[in-house]
């Protein structure tokens, strides 16, 4: 049986030093990091994941700000809240939480984020140094599946990764830290041919695709370790449930390591958030 790495306890311990720094800027500097969270529309998902964002920040101190806004909201009045954010200097991280309504431009809203408060990591700026490998916010959850990973795998040099997904808010990050962590990445995506015998060849699968159980034990290498980002949400006896793009039962008996869904890649998002606000706000002492 492969070791559960378990995200949950893991983001306990992100959460604790992020408490720990959140009362050390308060003590040192009288600041308090505060994360505003922008929701537009109604999507249920949506509004779960911001409520466990708020909850935990609160949980370790820091200030959290919540703006809501209607399905109606047009692109001048989310730019005009995003700029109001930007100058506050009450307001450390600015996350506007995606996917946003279709009438809604997502990258002229993340453009318009101060770089410096981007805690998600996804203003052009922070892509770029990322991709240059220079220090900066990075995108929360290709930066908790790496805490995830050093678990197993403290030295990941010469590691052969396969990054399954491409979008620029987990896979293409993920590959961009794998790689400056000296593995060798493959990146496969909908297009890929043969996509089960590259992830067959891999040390280490992250599965981020949006597909239900699309990896099962056949593309699994026995001993590798498989780190589940999906969240597919569906319903077993009128409940709602939420699986991973990974067969967790037959893949956790091939892997070395795996991460279950729900309390695997979830909480360190989470957490790794909230610690990218710290890192903001201490930036911005300057
Ligand atoms: N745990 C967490 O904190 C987070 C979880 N998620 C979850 O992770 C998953 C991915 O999210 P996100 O990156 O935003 O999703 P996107 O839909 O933006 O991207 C999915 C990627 O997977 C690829 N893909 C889709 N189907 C297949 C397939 N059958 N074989 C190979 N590749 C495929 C797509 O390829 P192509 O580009 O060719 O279309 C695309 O690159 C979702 O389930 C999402 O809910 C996302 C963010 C945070
Ligand atoms: N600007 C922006 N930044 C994001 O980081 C972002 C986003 N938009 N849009 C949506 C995705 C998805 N995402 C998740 C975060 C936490 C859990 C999480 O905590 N999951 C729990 C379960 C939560 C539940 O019960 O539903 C777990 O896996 O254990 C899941 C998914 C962040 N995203």
């Amino acid at each position: 049986m492969a070791q559960l790495i378990d995200g949950k306890q893991l983001s306990n311990q992100v959460l604790q030093e992020v408490a720990s720094e959140v009362e050390q800027l308060r003590a040192e500097h009288d600041v308090v990091p505060t994360l505003a969270v922008v929701l537009v529309g109604e999507d249920p998902a949506s509004q779960v994941y911001v409520r466990n964002k708020v909850k935990r920040a609160k949980e370790t101190g820091m200030g959290s700000i919540e703006h809501r806004l209607g399905t109606a909201t047009t692109q001048g009045d989310l730019n005009q809240l995003i700029d109001q954010l930007n100058n506050d200097p009450q307001v450390h991280g600015i996350l506007v939480q995606l996917p946003l309504p279709s009438h809604l431009d997502e990258e002229q809203v993340i453009a318009a984020i101060n770089p410096a408060k981007d805690v998600d990591g996804f203003h052009p700026v922070n892509v770029g140094a990322l991709a240059a490998g220079q220090a900066s916010l990075v995108p929360c959850t290709p930066q908790g599946c790496m805490i995830m990973l050093r678990q197993v795998h403290p030295d990941l040099s010469g590691k052969n990764a396969v990054v399954v997904g491409r979008s620029n808010i987990v896979g293409k990050p993920m590959a961009a830290l794998l790689l400056q962590a000296n593995c060798t990445v493959t990146i496969a995506h909908s297009r890929t041919k043969d996509i089960e015998s590259l992830c067959r060849n891999a040390d280490i699968v992250i599965a981020a695709a949006g597909r239900m159980e699309l990896i099962n034990a056949d593309w699994i290498r026995p001993g590798a370790t498989v780190i589940d980002v999906g969240i597919n949400a569906i319903e077993v006896d009128g409940k709602r449930k939420l699986v991973g793009d990974v067969a967790f039962d037959s893949v956790s008996e091939i892997a070395g390591a795996i991460t279950p869904v729900p309390g695997g890649v979830g909480p360190m998002t989470i957490a790794c958030l909230l610690l990218n606000t710290t890192r903001a706000a201490r930036r911005q002492l300057a």
